[in-house]
């Protein structure tokens, strides 16, 4: 199980000294949405070059001219780079053959989406990776339900991810659903002590795992 922190609302240095802060703790670095709009792809391409090895996921967003974009983020330096799942097909599958000839990957964001028909043709499409997600809006006026999993249930080929206000309290219900990624911003970049949170969280999570491994 990974843990991808989001960096979110954050100055350029602000970003640096979290990567590095969390480091030992954490699997992917998400540039987030807000962040590549303010610097650009220059954001991702010095973190890639400072942490040559840690997965970079960029937070695109992207919803149109998806070749474009997608070919933006991997030159950066990206692994991973997201595309909303309410985006036309032809752009998801423009950036997943981008993806595919250059061994990177495609997160699509299921922000909006409560029918399970469209996940369906997303793994028909050979859509690999998804994250469900409980946006930062939603989050004011409440929070994460159990009823977000159901989109991805019976869906074996999608690899699964989370965000939307998971923090250590809320952890254990979402560590329930077995998803392979759980993506945390304010919950760790905005705590008192970063680095003993993200240390905590990936401590919880590797703790479930050993726990609930079937062994295999
Ligand atoms: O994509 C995002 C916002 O659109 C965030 O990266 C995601 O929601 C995680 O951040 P937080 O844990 O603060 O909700």
């Amino acid at each position: 199980m990974n843990l991808q922190i989001a960096l979110d609302r954050l100055t350029e240095e602000e970003c640096m000294d979290l990567i590095q802060k969390t480091y030992e703790s954490t699997d992917w670095i998400e540039v987030g949405t807000g962040v590549i709009k303010e610097y650009g792809m220059n954001i991702i391409r010095r973190i890639r070059k400072e942490n040559p090895e840690k997965v970079i996921v960029a937070d695109m967003k992207t919803c149109d001219a998806g070749k474009h974009e997608a070919a933006q983020a991997f030159d950066a330096g990206a692994d991973i780079t997201t595309v909303m799942a309410f985006a036309a097909d032809q752009t998801i599958q423009d950036m997943l053959h981008v993806a595919s000839d250059r061994n990177k990957r495609i997160m699509v964001d299921l922000l909006g989406i409560t029918d399970q028909e469209r996940l369906k043709q997303l793994a028909a499409m050979g859509v690999d990776l998804v994250s469900l997600h409980f946006g930062k809006d939603m989050q004011q006026s409440g929070e994460m339900s159990d009823d977000l999993f159901s989109l991805v249930k019976d869906l074996p080929s999608l690899e699964v991810a989370v965000a939307g206000g998971i923090n250590l309290s809320s952890l254990p219900t979402i560590l329930a659903h077995k998803p392979d990624t759980l993506i945390i911003g304010s919950g760790i970049t905005k705590q008192p002590d970063p680095k003993e949170t993200a240390s905590l969280l990936k401590g919880e999570m590797d703790k479930y795992e050993a726990n609930n491994s079937d062994g295999q």
